[in-house]
């Protein structure tokens, strides 16, 4: 899978340089075999010049009698066994059965991951589409351009998962550029254009599918009799003012998570038009922390907090550079598609969580030892309680909607190592990113950008051991760049040295935040 992390994207490049080659040893090997018969063909045509200037006397002359009737006999079969035994087609085409064996392609699931991912990033950060597909992020141009055509199929493929709020803006800046373009005149274009004529008749964009049919026509008027009648019917259905009402003016499902207060919430979070007010800032304070059971010889944290109830700490250049990119490369080659919990599907992969990851041992790595030991000294807490560490790379739109770390009350913990809640945990950010990305807690409202080799901590339970619901926190979506994080997990039992537990149950407070 190659959508959900930038780390396979790599081999798809290397991909595309390969069968590049192969296509282009076929235009070469045509490209000859063109030229040949092209110089056949202008020889006889020069030849026929000559004849018409006075036909009778030309084939009055035995010669050319001889020449035509031997042109036709022998010189035609000649050439019509050249392309008899042309080869190149066939060679490309097993090259590139081989090719599809051998090489990685994307699957329709990728395709429909970069779909989703692209609209995600449109709508969070509020993206104006024709700024998107000309490439430029946020006023800056990172990518190429997108052709009409890109911008069509994206549309398309939007369509046909019924996203029709998102279909439009794509096929207007398709027609858009399209326009730009002078419409072009290639038949191919002018099958494009006949497949997009469909959509936005469907859509309800009649003077759209109509301007598309008559530009068509124009072009080729005899190989598309078949449009005469679509034409008569768009025409007759505008002169009757027939609205069928834009299919995106169509509400989104109100059972849709994407549709709630919610969300609008988080997404506003990862714009940075939520957070937390002056008055919660100047509460907190930044430290020198010598860490729990630890002399004050060493080296201290720099510890800064984020938050104050729920407690929020962010604590910088924990781990070197260096470190962070060692981590990536053990994690790199054995990455998977991550997946979530559901009480009715156990573990499996979603759209709301799409990133790439996996799981070491802590005494696996002398690295990863060490983020056991950091995490020790800064938390207190009993590593010996802790899940596997996680690492996971989020490639362009990766994105982890708003959740909770602590399992539910409901949750079985018969098949797990340890039988209690998740109290604590620990994201190590082992990349910057270059827009978006950041991890966001949209009840507080705070956001907290990655910085290399800096540890975000909290924890997930009140002291009473109930779920603290003010600390649901999301992955915003990464716009620019390529996401890495290692998570750490701490379980409850054996920490009440460290946080003892309350006799009274103080979460009262997170209730209302409970879905
Ligand atoms: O990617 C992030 O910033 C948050 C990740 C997260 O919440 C998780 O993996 O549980
Ligand atoms: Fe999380």
């Amino acid at each position: 899978e190659f959508f959900s992390s930038t780390s396979g994207l790599g081999q798809l490049l290397r991909t595309e340089v390969i069968v590049l080659k192969e296509l282009q040893t076929y235009v070469n090997e045509i490209r000859e075999h063109a030229d040949l018969l092209q110089r056949e063909i202008n020889e006889i045509r020069a030849e026929h010049l000559t004849a018409a200037k006075s036909i009778e006397s030309y084939l009055n002359n035995p010669v050319n009698a001889f020449r035509l009737i031997k042109r036709l006999h022998t010189d035609w079969e000649t050439l019509e066994g050249t392309v008899e035994s042309e080869h190149s087609r066939t060679n490309f085409l097993e090259a590139m059965a081989g090719h599809r064996q051998n090489l990685s392609f994307p699957t329709m699931e990728d395709f429909v991951g970069t779909t989703l991912a692209m609209t995600r990033l449109q709508q969070t950060y509020k993206l104006d589409v024709a700024e998107l597909s000309s490439g430029m992020l946020n006023g800056v141009k990172y990518g190429s351009a997108m052709s009409w055509q890109d911008c069509f199929v994206l549309g398309q493929h939007l369509y046909s998962m019924n996203d029709f709020n998102n279909t439009v803006p794509w096929l207007e800046q398709s027609m858009r550029l399209l326009a730009q373009q002078s419409y072009s005149d290639e038949p191919v274009s002018l099958d494009f254009m006949e497949a997009v004529i469909g959509y936005h008749e469907s859509l309800g964009d009649y003077q759209n599918a109509l301007n598309l049919i008559n530009h068509v026509l124009d072009v080729e008027p005899e190989q598309r009799l078949h449009l005469l009648e679509k034409r008569a019917h768009l025409e007759q259905l505008i002169s009757d003012g027939v609205k069928r009402g834009l299919m995106h003016e169509v509400a989104r499902r109100p059972e849709d998570y994407h549709a709630t207060q919610d969300y609008l919430i988080y997404q506003q979070v990862c714009r940075e038009e939520l957070m937390p007010t002056a008055a919660a800032q100047r509460e907190l304070r930044c430290r020198y922390f010598s860490g729990h059971g630890r002399s004050l010889n060493y080296l201290a944290y720099k510890l800064e907090e984020l938050h104050r109830d729920p407690y929020i700490i962010q604590l910088h250049e924990v781990i070197g550079a260096h470190e962070s990119v060692q981590l990536q490369h053990l994690a790199r080659p054995v990455l998977q598609r991550s997946e979530v919990y559901s009480p009715t599907n156990g573990s499996t992969a979603a759209t709301f969580r799409t990133s790439q990851g996996t799981v070491f041992e802590y005494d696996e790595h002398p690295i990863i030892e060490k983020l056991s030991q950091h995490m020790t000294l800064i938390s207190g807490l009993d590593m010996g309680f802790a899940e596997p560490l996680q690492i996971a790379n989020y490639g362009i739109g990766g994105h982890y909607e708003p959740h909770m770390d602590s399992f539910p009350e409901s949750f079985d913990y018969s098949l797990q190592r340890f039988k209690t809640n998740r109290i604590a945990t620990g994201i190590f950010y082992l990349s910057n990113v270059e827009a978006g990305g950041a991890t966001a807690f949209p009840f507080l409202p705070l956001l907290v950008k990655p910085e290399q080799g800096s540890l975000l901590f909290w924890y997930n339970l009140h002291r009473s051991g109930d779920a603290d619901y003010r600390t649901k926190h999301a992955g915003c979506p990464v716009l620019q760049g390529s996401k890495w994080i290692a998570n750490v997990w701490i379980r409850l039992s054996h920490q009440d040295h460290v946080r003892p537990c309350q006799l009274q149950r103080d979460h009262e407070v997170s209730l209302q935040y409970k879905d």
